[in-house]
C-alpha cells in the first residue's frame, strides 16, 4: 500500500453504472476501513471564472467555443487538482465520476479533434494523475436504454443518441487500447458491465487489490489478536 490513498476515475457512457460502482466503492471503503472517500465529478466549477464557458463549451458545442471550453476544462481540473484531490489524498481516496477520458471523446465527437491534440492540450495543466481509470464497457442499446429508464434523468438530443454513443465508446476503445499514449488516464482497465452489478464491485475491487491500492484487511482472532 503506497502511504497515501488512491485517486481512481469511474469512466463509461450514461447508463453504463459509473454511479452504482462509485457508491459501492464508497460503501466498501467505509465498511471495510472507515476510511469515508472523497467523490468529485469531471467538472467541479472550482474555476469560478470559467464557469460560463463551461457551460457554454458543454451545451452550446460549436467552433466558437471550442478554444474557450477547452482552456476552462483544463483549469477546471487544475483547480480540483490543487483544491481537492492532492488536499485530500493523504485522508481518504478519491473518486471521480468521469474524468480526463470523457473530455477527450467529448472533443473527438463534437470538434472533431485528434485525442492527440485533446490531450495535450489538457495535459499541460494536468499535475497529477489517477492511479487508475476503470472504463465500464456496454453495447450502447443497452446503456441507453438503462439510462432512459432512470428516473427524472434528463436526455439530451445531440448527445444521447445512438450514432453519438457509438461514437463516444469507439473513442474509448481506440484510447484504452494505447494506453502508453496516454500516461495521465494511469493505469487503465476496461470492465465488462453487463454483469449484475454486484459482479462489476468485485471485478473493481480486485483491480484496486491487485494494484495494492487498498489496504490488506487486518483479521481479528477471537482472543483480540491481530495478524497483519
Ligand atoms: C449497474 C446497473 C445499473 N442499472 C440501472 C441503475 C440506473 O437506473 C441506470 C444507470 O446506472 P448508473 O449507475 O446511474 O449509470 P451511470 O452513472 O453510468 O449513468 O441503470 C441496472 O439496471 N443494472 C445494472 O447492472
Amino acid at each position: 500500500m503506497n502511504h497515501r490513498y488512491p485517486f481512481i476515475v469511474i469512466e463509461g457512457l450514461d447508463g453504463t453504472g459509473k454511479t452504482t460502482l462509485r457508491k459501492g466503492l464508497f460503501r466498501l471503503w467505509e465498511g471495510l476501513y472507515g476510511v469515508t472517500p472523497l467523490c468529485m465529478l469531471t467538472t467541479n466549477f472550482l474555476a469560478a471564472d470559467q464557469a460560463a464557458a463551461i457551460v457554454t463549451g458543454k451545451y452550446q458545442p460549436n467552433a466558437g467555443s471550442r478554444d474557450a471550453y477547452l482552456s476552462a476544462i483544463a483549469a477546471d481540473k487544475r483547480a480540483t487538482l490543487d483544491r481537492l484531490v492532492l488536499p485530500q489524498r493523504p485522508a481518504r481516496p478519491v473518486i471521480a465520476d468521469r474524468w480526463l477520458l470523457s473530455e477527450l471523446a467529448f472533443f473527438t465527437v463534437k470538434h472533431d479533434m485528434r485525442v492527440s491534440e485533446t490531450y495535450e492540450a489538457l495535459a499541460a495543466q494536468l499535475t497529477a494523475a489517477p492511479d487508475l481509470t476503470l472504463v465500464l464497457d456496454l453495447e450502447t442499446d443497452t446503456s441507453m436504454s438503462r439510462a432512459q429508464a432512470r428516473q427524472g434523468d434528463a436526455v439530451r438530443a445531440d448527445w444521447d443518441v445512438h450514432d453519438v454513443q457509438i461514437r463516444v465508446r469507439d473513442t474509448y476503445e481506440a484510447v484504452v487500447t494505447k494506453p502508453d499514449e496516454f500516461p495521465l488516464l494511469g493505469d487503465v482497465v476496461r470492465l465488462d458491465a453487463r454483469r449484475p452489478r454486484s459482479e462489476a464491485l468485485l471485478a473493481a475491487w480486485d483491480v484496486l487489490r491487485e494494484r495494492q491500492l487498498v489496504p490488506p484487511i487486518t483479521a481479528h482472532t477471537e482472543g483480540g489478536e491481530t495478524h497483519g
